[in-house]
C-alpha cells in the first residue's frame, strides 16, 4: 500500500514495490487497482485557440521543452504562461539570456518557469561535480567561467521561477520543481524510490497547479522506442493521493505530448519537441475557474 493515513488525517506517501520499474507498476496498478481505466481515466482533446475563455476563469498556456527553439513557435491568447523546463539545450549562459528575451516578447500578464535536466548550470550540485571532471562530457559548460553561470537565475528576468517553490498568481497556488528520474546523469536527476519521494514530499497540500519536467506514471509517460513507461510512480501516488492538483503540467518525455484526466486533475504533457527535436507541437491551453468562484 502506497499511502498512509496518520490519527490527524495527513496522507503519508511510500516507496511503492514497483518504484524502480514503472511499466509493472503500470500493470500491477491496472490489473490489481483499475487505476487508468476509463470512465475516470481519459485522454481530452486540446481546447481550440479560438475558444471563448469562460467569465471568471484564467487561462493557462502550457508549453515545455523547447530547447531553445523558440522562433517558429505560434503563442495562442491566454493569462498565464506555464513553462515545464528544458528550456535550453545544456543551460548556457546565452541559451537562458535567448530564453528570457523571447519570453519578454510575450504578452502574457504572468510567466512561470522551472528548469528541466538540460538546464544543467541551473543544478549547483552537478555542475559543481562537472566542473571537478577532467573530461569534458559537455565540453561548451566545462569551458565557462564560474562567475559566468554562478547566478544564473538572475538572467531570468521576465518570469517568475520556480524551484522547489511556490508562488500564488490570481489566487492560484502554483508550485513548480525540476527534479526528474535518474536517465543517463542529467541535472536534476535523482534515483527512483525515496530520494524523489523526499522532493515530493516537500510540495504542499491544496497547491492548485503543479509544475514538474517530467511526467507521473501512467499519464503520457509511454516511450515507444523502448516500449515503457517511464513516470515516477510516487509522482503519481503524490499527485493522485496527497496533493490533488487541479492541473498537473509536465513535458520531459516528448513524445508523451498530450492531455488526459484521471476525472480529478488534468494531466498535461506540453512539450513542444519531439523526440527529434522538432518544435512542432502547439502550446497548450487550459481554463481554470478562479479561486473563489463559485
Ligand atoms: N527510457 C527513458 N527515456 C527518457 C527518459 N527521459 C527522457 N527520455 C527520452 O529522451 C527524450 C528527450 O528527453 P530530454 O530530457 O533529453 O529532452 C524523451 O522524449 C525520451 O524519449 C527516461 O527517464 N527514460
Ligand atoms: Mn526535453
Ligand atoms: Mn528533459
Amino acid at each position: 500500500m502506497a499511502r498512509k493515513i496518520s490519527s490527524q488525517g495527513k496522507v503519508t506517501i511510500s516507496v511503492d514495490e514497483y518504484s524502480s520499474n514503472p511499466t509493472q507498476a503500470f500493470t500491477n496498478y491496472n490489473i490489481n487497482q483499475s487505476r487508468f481505466q476509463p470512465p475516470h481515466v481519459h485522454m481530452v482533446e486540446p481546447l481550440p485557440y479560438d475558444a471563448p475563455k469562460p467569465a471568471g476563469h484564467t487561462r493557462f498556456v502550457c508549453v515545455s521543452d523547447t530547447h531553445s527553439r523558440t522562433d517558429g513557435i505560434q503563442m495562442p491568447f491566454g493569462d498565464v504562461l506555464l513553462h515545464t523546463g528544458d528550456f535550453t539545450e545544456l543551460g548556457l549562459p546565452s541559451e537562458v539570456k535567448k530564453f528570457n528575451d523571447w519570453l519578454g516578447s510575450l504578452p502574457y500578464e504572468f510567466k512561470v518557469v522551472i528548469a528541466g535536466n538540460h538546464e544543467l548550470t541551473f543544478d549547483k550540485d552537478f555542475i559543481a561535480e562537472l566542473m571537478k571532471q577532467d573530461y569534458y562530457r559537455f565540453p561548451s559548460v566545462s569551458k565557462l567561467k564560474t562567475e559566468e553561470f554562478d547566478d544564473v537565475q538572475s538572467f531570468l528576468t521576465n518570469c517568475v521561477y520556480l524551484q522547489d517553490s511556490e508562488v500564488t498568481i490570481k489566487g492560484f497556488r502554483i508550485y513548480g520543481t525540476p527534479w526528474t528520474p535518474w536517465f543517463n546523469g542529467w541535472g536534476f536527476n535523482l534515483p527512483r524510490g525515496q530520494s524523489l519521494l523526499d522532493k515530493w514530499n516537500q510540495i504542499p497540500e491544496d497547491v492548485d497547479i503543479l509544475m514538474t519536467h517530467g511526467p507521473p506514471l501512467g499519464f503520457r509517460d509511454w516511450v515507444p522506442k523502448e516500449l515503457q513507461r517511464v513516470g515516477c510512480v510516487e509522482l503519481l501516488n503524490t499527485v493522485q493521493k496527497r496533493v490533488r492538483p487541479k492541473l498537473h503540467a509536465y513535458g520531459g518525455i516528448h513524445e508523451g505530448y498530450g492531455i488526459m484526466t484521471d476525472g480529478y486533475t488534468t494531466f498535461i504533457n506540453s512539450s513542444t519537441c519531439t523526440v527529434s527535436f522538432q518544435p512542432t507541437n502547439p502550446p497548450i491551453i487550459f481554463d481554470l475557474p478562479n479561486p473563489g468562484n463559485s
